[in-house]
C-alpha cells in the first residue's frame, strides 16, 4: 500500500486565507494592516528564496511586508540597532531575523534583542520559556506546522510515539515540546544517538530535521508510520541538465512512500506550512499587542 501524501501547500493556503481574513478584521480596529519585518544579513541564495516567498505570501494575505537586507559584513552592533528600530516602530507587529547569521554575529544576542511581543519566530527566551512551561505564547513556525499536519492526517496524536531527529533551537527541540504538549511520547535523536535506524523503526511519527539529503531510508520507517520531512536540501540534478539542482528532504521519499501511512513531500510539505504559521503568528502578535479579539478558534 502506498502512503498518503500530505499536501502542505494546500493546508498552508487554507491557513493563509484565514490569516488574510483576520488581518482584514484587524485592519478595521488598528487603522492599518498587520506588518511583518524580515531581516536578512548576507546573500545566501537559499535564504534569499525563503525571504522572497515570505514577502510575497505576506502581501498576498493583505499584510504589509518589510524586508531589510544587509551585506554579510554588517556589524553585530548594526544588526542590534536594526532590531531596536523595529521594536520601537509601532507599525511593526512581527520581527523575523533569518538564521543562520554570519559567524561574527552572536545569534543569541540578536534573538535576545527582539521584543518578545513581536517574536513571531518563537525563538526568544520568553517564548521558549512559555513553551516549556505550557503557557500560551508565540510558538515556533516549523514545529507548529508539523503538529498541525500530523493532526490533520492522523487525528489525535495522544499516546503516539514520536521520534524527532535533530535538536536545534529553531526546529528539533520545539517540535519535541509541541508533540509532548499534545500528549505524544517523544524521543529526541541527534548526532550522538546510537542505532538511529532501530529507534526510528519504533516511531508512529518521524520528524527528520537534520539537513542531510535522504538520510532516513525506507527500511527505517515502520509500515503505516507518518513522516514529516522538515529537511530542505538542494542537490545536483544532472538528469535535468548540466548544472541543474533539485530540492530533497531528509527522508528518502521514493523508498518510504511505498509502505508509510503518510509522508510530506519536499517541496510542498513542511516548507509552505512554516510560512503559513508565520503569517498566523504575525496576526496573533498584532492582536495581542493591541488587545484586539481574534475570530473564535483562530
Ligand atoms: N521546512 C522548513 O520550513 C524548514 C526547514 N529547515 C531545514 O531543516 C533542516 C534542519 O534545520 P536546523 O534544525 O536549523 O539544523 P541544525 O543544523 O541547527 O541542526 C541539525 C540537527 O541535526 C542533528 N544531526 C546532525 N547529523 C546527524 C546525524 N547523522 N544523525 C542524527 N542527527 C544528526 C544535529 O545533532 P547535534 O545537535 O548532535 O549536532 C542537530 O541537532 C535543514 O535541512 C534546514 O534547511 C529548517 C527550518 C525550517
Ligand atoms: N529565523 C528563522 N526562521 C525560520 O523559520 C527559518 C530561518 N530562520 N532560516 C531558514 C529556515 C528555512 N525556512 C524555510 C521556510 C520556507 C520554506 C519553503 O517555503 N519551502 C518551499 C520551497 C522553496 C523553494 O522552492 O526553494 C517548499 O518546501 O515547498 C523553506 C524553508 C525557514 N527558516
Amino acid at each position: 500500500m502506498s502512503a498518503e501524501l500530505i499536501d502542505g501547500k494546500a493546508v498552508a493556503a487554507e491557513i493563509d486565507a484565514r490569516a488574510a481574513e483576520a488581518a482584514a478584521g484587524l485592519a478595521k480596529s488598528l487603522g492599518r494592516v498587520p506588518c511583518l519585518a524580515v531581516v536578512l544579513i548576507g546573500d545566501d541564495p537559499a535564504s534569499d528564496v525563503y525571504v522572497r516567498n515570505k514577502g510575497l505570501r505576506t502581501q498576498a494575505a493583505g499584510m504589509r511586508s518589510i524586508e531589510i537586507r544587509k551585506p554579510a559584513d554588517t556589524s553585530e552592533a548594526d544588526v542590534l540597532e536594526i532590531v531596536a528600530g523595529l521594536n520601537a516602530d509601532d507599525g511593526v507587529d512581527g520581527i523575523l531575523v533569518q538564521m543562520p547569521l554570519p559567524d561574527h554575529i552572536d545569534a543569541n544576542r540578536v534573538i535576545g534583542a527582539i521584543h518578545p511581543d513581536k517574536d513571531v519566530d518563537g525563538l526568544t527566551e520568553a517564548s521558549a520559556g512559555r513553551l516549556v512551561l505550557g503557557k500560551p505564547g508565540l510558538r515556533p513556525c516549523t514545529p507548529s506546522g508539523c503538529v498541525l499536519l500530523a493532526e490533520r492526517a492522523m487525528g489525535d496524536v495522544s499516546g503516539k510515539s514520536v521520534v524527532v531527529i535533530g535538536r536545534s533551537i529553531l526546529v528539533g527541540k520545539p517540535t519535541a515540546l509541541l508533540f509532548l504538549e499534545k500528549n505524544a511520547t517523544v524521543t529526541i535523536a541527534h548526532s550522538r544517538t546510537k542505532d538511529l535506524p532501530a529507534l526510528v523503526r519504533t516511531a508512529d511519527i518521524v520528524v527528520p530535521a537534520v539537513g542531510r539529503p535522504e538520510m532516513v531510508r525506507g527500511d527505517w520507517v515502520k509500515p503505516g508510520a507518518c513522516v514529516l520531512d522538515v529537511g530542505i536540501n538542494r542537490i545536483p540534478a544532472p538528469e535535468r541538465g548540466e548544472g541543474k539542482t533539485r530540492l530533497v528532504g531528509d527522508a528518502a521519499f521514493d523508498e518510504i512512500v511505498k509502505h508509510a501511512g503518510w509522508i510530506t513531500p519536499v517541496p510542498g510539505g513542511i516548507g509552505p506550512m512554516t510560512i503559513a504559521m508565520l503569517l498566523r503568528n504575525t496576526v496573533i502578535a498584532a492582536a495581542l499587542r493591541h488587545s484586539v479579539e481574534l475570530p473564535d478558534g483562530f
